[in-house]
C-alpha cells in the first residue's frame, strides 16, 4: 500500500472509533480482519497514523481548522512525521485509494498557523475537563507535561534477573540500550517517521523468559516497594502479573508472593508468565476467601490500583478522549475501598505500597492523605529519602512530595506513575 491507501485506512479506523465509541485496538483489529491483503508493514503504518492522530488530535484539528478524523490523520502526519502539506498532497497524487487531498483552504490554514500560537489546551492535546486536574498536578508546567504525554513512547523491557543479566538481553535485541533509571530496564527509543518497533515477543530470549515488556516507570514503582528476599508480600491487584514478576525477581524467588485480583479473568495470563520467567515463590489466589489467612501477616501489600491510566496516554491515546469525569469518580471510590481493604493484611511494621499509572492528584496524593486520616495507625514514608536512597543519581527525575513519588514522561522519561508507601506503626 502507498501512503494514500494507508491514510484512507487510518481515517476509516478513526471514524469507526468515533461512531461506535470503541477502543483503537478493536477498530484496528477489525480493519485488519476485513482487509487481509494488508501486510504487517501496512498494518503497522496504519496503526502509526491512527496513534499519532489520537495523541495529537486537538493540535492536528486546530492546524487544519477542522475537528474530524480526516483532519486528525492529516494533521498527525504533519506534526509527527515531518512531512509537509505539499509533500503529502504530492504523494497522494494519482493514488486511487487515497483520500481527497488537502484542500486549498486547508493548505492555507496550515501555512498560516503556528502551533506556538494555539491556546494552551490545544498545545497540551487534552480534553477541557482535564485542565484543572493537570494544573493542580503540575502548576505552570502543566502544558509541557501534557505535551510529553502526547509524544510517541519508547519500548521498554525489564531483564529478568532470575534467568539473565541486562547486558545479556541487550546483546540479543537490535537497537536496545540500558534504560536511564531502572537498574534492570532496557529501552528501544520511540519510533521515528514511519518506522515501527520490533516484535520482541518472537525473540528466543523472550521465549526463554530472559525479559518482560514493562514500562520503566512500572519497574521503578516495583523497586520502590523495597520487596526483598524472604518477605511475605500480597499483590492485591495483580492482574496479568507485570509487577508480580518484577517483585519475584527482586526477591530472588525467596519468601512468598500472594497474587490476587478481584477479576479472576484478569489473572489468566499470569500462569504462563510465571512459568516462562521461572518465578517459583508466587501463589495465585483467585478467590477473595483465600485471603482470610493473610490478615495481619504481610510485610508488604502492593496495591497496583485500578485507575484512569492518565499516565499512559502515550501508549493508549484513545483513552484520553474516552475518559469521563464520571469514570474518574468511580476509580477514586474503588481506590479508596481497596486501600481500606489492604490495611487489614499488613503486619505491624509492614507497609502498603500504593501505585497508580495516573498523574491526577485526586487518584494519588489525595488518596494517601485521606487514607492516613482514616487510618491513624499508618504513617507515610519519607519519600524524598526513599528516592534519594534508591536512585541517588536521579534526584531531578521525579516530582517527589510529602505523600509520594510522581514519575512523568517529561521528568523521568517514563509513563506517568505515582508511588506512595505507608507503614503500619
Ligand atoms: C492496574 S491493573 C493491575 C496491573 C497489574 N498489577 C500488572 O502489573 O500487570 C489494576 C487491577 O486491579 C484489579 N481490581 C479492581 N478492583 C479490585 C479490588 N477491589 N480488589 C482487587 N483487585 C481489583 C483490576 O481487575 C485490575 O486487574
Amino acid at each position: 500500500m502507498r501512503l494514500g491507501g494507508r491514510l484512507a485506512a487510518a481515517i476509516e479506523v478513526l471514524e469507526d472509533m468515533e461512531r461506535r465509541h470503541r477502543p483503537s485496538a478493536d477498530a484496528l483489529k477489525d480493519w485488519g480482519l476485513s482487509h487481509r491483503f494488508a501486510g504487517a508493514g501496512d498494518r503497522a503504518a496504519i496503526g502509526n497514523i491512527v496513534y499519532d492522530a489520537l495523541r495529537r488530535r486537538r493540535s492536528a484539528g486546530w492546524l487544519l481548522g477542522d475537528a474530524a478524523p480526516r483532519a486528525w490523520a492529516f494533521g498527525g502526519l504533519i506534526l509527527e512525521t515531518g512531512r509537509t502539506a505539499a509533500g503529502i498532497n504530492a504523494s497522494l497524487d494519482g493514488d486511487r485509494f487515497a483520500p481527497s487531498p488537502l484542500t486549498e483552504a486547508e493548505m492555507a490554514a496550515i501555512a498560516a498557523r503556528d502551533l506556538a500560537d494555539a491556546p494552551e489546551v490545544v498545545r497540551a492535546d487534552v480534553p477541557d475537563w482535564c485542565v484543572p486536574l493537570l494544573e493542580t498536578a503540575f502548576g505552570e508546567d502543566w502544558v509541557e507535561e501534557a505535551r510529553a504525554l502526547a509524544a510517541r513512547p519508547p519500548l521498554d523491557m525489564r531483564a529478568n534477573t532470575l534467568l539473565a543479566t541486562r547486558d545479556k538481553v541487550i546483546g540479543e535485541l537490535a537497537g536496545a540500550a540500558p534504560a536511564a533509571i531502572a537498574p534492570d530496564g532496557i529501552r528501544i527509543p520511540p519510533i521515528e517517521g514511519d518506522g515501527r518497533h520490533p516484535n520482541v515477543q518472537v525473540e528466543p530470549a523472550f521465549q526463554k523468559g530472559w525479559f518482560e515488556i514493562q514500562d520503566e516507570g512500572s519497574q521503578i514503582a516495583a523497586r520502590l516497594t523495597g520487596a526483598a528476599p524472604g518477605m511475605q508480600v500480597l499483590d492485591l491487584c495483580a492482574g496479568a502479573g507485570g509487577k508480580t514478576l518484577a517483585l519475584a525477581a527482586m526477591m530472588d524467588n525467596r519468601g512468598q508472593i500472594f497474587a490476587h485480583d478481584s477479576e479472576k479473568a484478569r489473572l489468566a495470563p499470569i500462569f504462563d508468565r510465571l512459568k516462562r520467567a521461572e518465578c517459583r515463590n508466587v501463589q495465585v489466589i483467585a478467590n477473595s476467601t483465600g485471603l482470610a489467612d493473610l490478615e495481619g501477616r504481610m510485610d508488604l501489600v502492593l496495591i497496583d490500583a485500578p485507575c484512569t491510566g492518565s499516565g499512559t496516554w502515550r501508549r493508549r491515546p484513545d483513552a484520553k478522549w474516552r475518559l469521563t469525569e464520571r469514570q474518574l469518580d468511580v476509580r477514586i471510590a474503588e481506590q479508596r475501598s481497596i486501600l481500606d481493604n489492604a490495611a487489614r493484611y499488613v503486619k505491624p511494621g509492614g507497609s502498603i505500597a500504593y501505585v497508580t499509572c495516573s498523574v491526577f492528584p485526586s487518584e494519588n496524593q489525595d488518596q494517601v492523605t485521606a487514607f492516613l486520616d482514616r487510618h491513624p495507625g499508618f504513617e507515610a514514608a519519607d519519600h524524598a529519602a526513599l528516592w534519594a536512597g534508591m536512585f541517588p543519581k536521579h534526584a531531578d527525575k521525579t516530582r517527589t512530595g510529602e505523600h509520594g513519588v510522581v514519575l512523568t514522561p517529561l521528568r523521568s522519561g517514563t509513563d506517568g506513575f505515582f508511588f506512595a508507601s505507608m507503614r503500619r506503626a
